[in-house]
């Protein structure tokens, strides 16, 4: 099996017609920590559903560890947090339970949870500072808390590879901070992580590599670009397209060159 963690060659996407990822070529290897960046609107939350098969591509191919995503078996290496703040759907779920659900695809049919389940979702809680939460039922938590309990769920299943779509989002700068500190260990074990940013704020000195998506390609590959202009002043709010209409984001002005 290859170990490399995403092969996509030509990736296309269209809604209704209009294409938004337009030919991407993005290959992730193990250990890297790579963020993808770009404007409000640019494509970068439906490259990583489309890396990860969540959304089908209208042409071109992708793999994650050397298998298409039909046909890839083991989810349990691919930890995914996703944008969307809600979790717990509308059923009463605990903050555990959430995070505990990390551990299905690691789980056979027919065994039941082990101490080593146990264990990991008690080291997830605390890593996102949630363990005094536990019982609590996610839908009393605030936006940013849930959002940590979203990150326990993929800290949860030990994954080898981290997918995260704007992880930091609406988060206040302590748990940005603290998902920073905790990225970074997992760095250290040499895990891949590829997420999507507005802006690195915290997350800046762990990311290796910087992919700039534009109008649904990529528009740079390689040494993480600065931000610039108002969009990286402190307290710049990111909005998104489902709730204004499309704004600049931080990196829309940046040409540096590709390293
Ligand atoms: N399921 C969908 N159906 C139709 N259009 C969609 C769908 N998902 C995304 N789009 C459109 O595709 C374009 C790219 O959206 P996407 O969410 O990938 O951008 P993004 O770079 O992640 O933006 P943001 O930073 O605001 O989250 C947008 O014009 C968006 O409205």
């Amino acid at each position: 099996m290859s170990e490399t963690a995403f092969a996509m060659t030509d990736g296309r996407v269209s809604f209704d017609g209009k294409p938004v990822l337009r030919g991407i070529d993005l290959t992730v290897c193990p250990g890297e920590v790579v963020a993808l960046l770009g404007a409000n609107g640019s494509g970068k939350s439906t490259l990583v559903r489309a890396l990860l098969g969540l959304t089908p591509l209208s042409g071109g191919t992708t793999l994650v560890y050397g298998s298409p995503p039909g046909k890839f078996r083991d989810w349990w290496r691919i930890g995914y947090v996703p944008q969307r703040l809600h979790v717990g759907g509308g059923v009463p779920a605990t903050v555990r339970e959430v995070v505990a659900s990390g551990r299905i695809a690691r789980q056979s049919r027919l065994r039941r949870t082990s101490p080593a389940d146990r264990a990991a979702v008690a080291h997830a809680l605390e890593a996102v500072r949630l363990a005094d939460r536990a019982n609590d039922p996610v839908q009393s938590l605030s936006g940013g808390q849930q959002q940590r309990v979203l990150i326990a769920r993929a800290l949860a299943g030990e994954p080898d590879t981290y997918v995260m779509d704007e992880p930091t989002a609406g988060v206040d700068a302590g748990t940005q901070q603290l998902l920073a500190d905790t990225l970074a260990g997992l760095v250290l074990d040499g895990k891949t992580v590829v997420l999507v940013a507005h802006e690195l704020g915290p997350l800046e000195p762990i990311i290796t590599r910087g992919v700039v998506i534009r109008e649904g390609r990529v528009a740079h590959d390689g040494r993480p670009p600065r931000p610039e202009g108002d969009c990286a002043r402190p307290g710049h709010e990111h909005q998104h397209p489902h709730a204004a209409a499309p704004a600049a984001g931080p990196l829309t002005g940046w040409q540096g060159d590709a390293s």
